[in-house]
């Protein structure tokens, strides 16, 4: 799918970091995918990439048996970079001596340059007091090389890892202690663009602008004269996915809205208006609202909720499939983070926290073919090309919202009395945050129904109602994040405003947790 033929393959040995290697590399122009560590040589050598970028992880090289990747990855002849775990295996596997350390290394350090190599020169901001070009940069490892393979040399260390970079400029092979990949590594994205482009010679293909031309001819290569359905939620991902196909097949473009009855205030007339009335996009808006909750009467298990409202999905696009005559695909708003976190991690073998709905294909009685043209983008991608394609810049920069929505913010069971008093209390604190400018300062906000009640006391009456909680987060890539640290004033104001003007509530809590070890929705 890329607009050149120019990409940069990511082995994944596990790290946590290892979805923002490939969003570093993306947003310096080049096209990247992660795979798992034990791609084979097959498989490497069909990728065809410029260059290979080993990612960190939780194994260690110093024992046999630890992660390795294919041999072909080095004899290939084309440029390597290992960072940390990817370092340290690259150098065992090479032929250097790898050893677990008493001196642990967590957190900020900074890296004295010992040696000239291509990877590292005069990317310094920089010298230590011994004349030595310094970098700044973010560790975490245990283990440390203690002697790199013959043909490498030394060329940057500190006092507890004297080996923190290798380099063979001859093969194009390097290894880092740290990661550059973190914006904490001040110098990071330098040395990643080094690597990319003057060393692995990729240009500056991956832009939004040939990202579009490159998925047009995609969806029109796949579709040809067929029919396509689009489940469209109003959220960033499906909406651009509808200006998309708008744009590659006009026509033969149908969108289904689906009103669970668990959506956002106005959800569905926003939808309407903007898609249906501004941009000529045919819409067909489907009432599910009693068929939704009617299917979660009674169950108040989480991935049981989550189940059943894939499973309602499903069943509502192939119903409305059936009442068109001949559609041959179904488009999804999928996007790189829902695939590899419903995956377990790219590897698939880290855990499953929550089951995405719109991951897993469909089932077999379902004669459609999936659509799903940004299957391989990270958010910050799809949002440039929604501008690009001229969608409101509210619509595209709109906080994420999941899609089994507020059944997974009414804790327990599922009942209309509470989704509506969700709803107000939700839009209250959401006008609110546009109100003071809070809104586009924190990542994701929402308010979630708490089905116990406390005590309270208005207009000297006693009140035993339900309680609200509200949620503001701060975080770049959503798998970790903090809480925003909104002002108490701005809090005051919208928990008096809630237990004011919605019925059935009578206190609001804020919720200080962060991710981990808490997730970002409540359930
Ligand atoms: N109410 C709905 N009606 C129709 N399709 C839906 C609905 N909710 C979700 N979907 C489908 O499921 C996909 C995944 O939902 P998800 O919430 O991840 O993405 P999104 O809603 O497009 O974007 P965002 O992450 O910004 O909310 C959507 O892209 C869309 O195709
Ligand atoms: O489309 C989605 N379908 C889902 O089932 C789902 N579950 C969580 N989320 C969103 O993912 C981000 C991380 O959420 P958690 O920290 O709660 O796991 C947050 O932005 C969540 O809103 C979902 N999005
Ligand atoms: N972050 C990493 O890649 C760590 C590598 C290895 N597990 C170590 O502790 O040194
Ligand atoms: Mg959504």
């Amino acid at each position: 799918m890329q607009p050149s033929d120019e990409k940069i393959l990511i082995l994944d040995f596990g790290s946590q970091y290892t979805q923002l290697i490939a969003r570093r590399v993306r947003e310096l122009g080049v096209y990247s995918e992660i795979h798992p560590w034990d791609w084979t040589a097959e498989q490497i050598r069909g990728f065809a990439p410029k260059g290979i970028i080993l990612s960190g992880g939780p194994e260690t090289a110093s024992v046999d048996g630890g992660p390795k990747a294919d041999p072909e990855v080095y004899a290939m002849g084309v440029p390597v970079l290992g960072i940390c775990y990817g370092m340290q295996t690259m150098a065992a596997e090479l032929g250097g001596r790898v050893a677990p350390s008493s001196k642990r290394e967590f957190g900020y350090a900074r890296v004295a340059r010992t040696g000239p190599c291509r990877l590292l020169d005069d990317i310094e901001d920089a010298v230590t007091t011994d004349g030595l070009a310094q970098l700044d940069v973010w560790m975490s490892h245990g283990d440390r090389v203690e002697a790199p393979p013959s043909g490498f040399s030394v060329v940057a260390g500190t006092e507890s890892a004297p080996v923190a970079g290798i380099a063979d400029d001859g093969r194009g092979f390097y290894g880092l202690q740290f990661h550059p990949e973190v914006t904490h590594t001040l110098q990071g994205a330098r040395i990643l663009g080094r690597f990319i482009h003057d060393i692995c010679n990729c240009g500056n293909a991956w832009q939004p602008g040939n990202i579009i031309e490159s998925l047009i001819e995609r969806v029109r290569d796949q579709v040809g004269a067929g029919k396509v359905l689009l489940g469209l939620s109003g959220g960033v991902d499906s909406s651009v996915v509808a200006a998309l196909l708008h744009q590659a097949v006009g026509d033969q473009l149908t969108c289904v809205f689906v009103d669970n009855g668990l959506l956002r205030k106005d959800e569905g007339d926003q939808v309407m208006a903007t898609f249906a009335q501004h941009l000529g996009v045919k819409v067909i808006r489907v009432d599910a609202e009693d068929r939704f909750l009617s299917a979660l009467a009674g169950e108040s298990d989480p991935e049981a909720k989550r189940k059943i409202i894939g499973k309602t999905f499903i069943d509502v696009f192939d119903e409305e499939a059936g009442k068109l005559t001949e559609v041959d695909f179904l488009a999804q708003g999928t996007i790189y983070p829902d695939v590899i976190e419903s995956a377990g991690a790219a590897t698939g073998k880290a855990h499953v926290i929550k089951s995405h709905h719109n991951v897993g294909g469909l089932p077999e009685h379902m004669k459609l073919h999936l659509v799903e043209p940004l299957r391989e983008l990270f958010k910050d991608e799809v949002r440039k090309i929604g501008l690009e394609l001229g969608l409101p810049r509210e619509m595209v920069y709109r906080h994420p919202f999941p899609g089994p929505g507020l059944g997974v913010r009414i804790l327990g069971e599922v009942k209309k009395a509470y989704a509506d008093p969700l709803r107000e209390a939700d839009d209250i604190f959401i006008s609110e945050l546009r109100n003071h400018g809070h809104y586009d300062s924190v990542s994701q906000a929402f308010a979630v129904f708490l089905p116990v009640r406390s005590v309270g006391v208005m207009g000297d009456g006693r009140r035993y109602e339900h309680v609200i909680a509200l949620r503001a987060v701060e975080t770049i890539d959503f798998m970790t994040a903090r809480w925003a640290h909104l002002p108490y004033e701005f809090l005051d104001h919208v928990a008096r405003r809630i237990v004011n003007e919605v019925d059935g509530i009578s206190r609001v809590v804020y919720d200080i947790s962060g991710k981990p070890p808490a997730t970002i929705e409540w359930e």
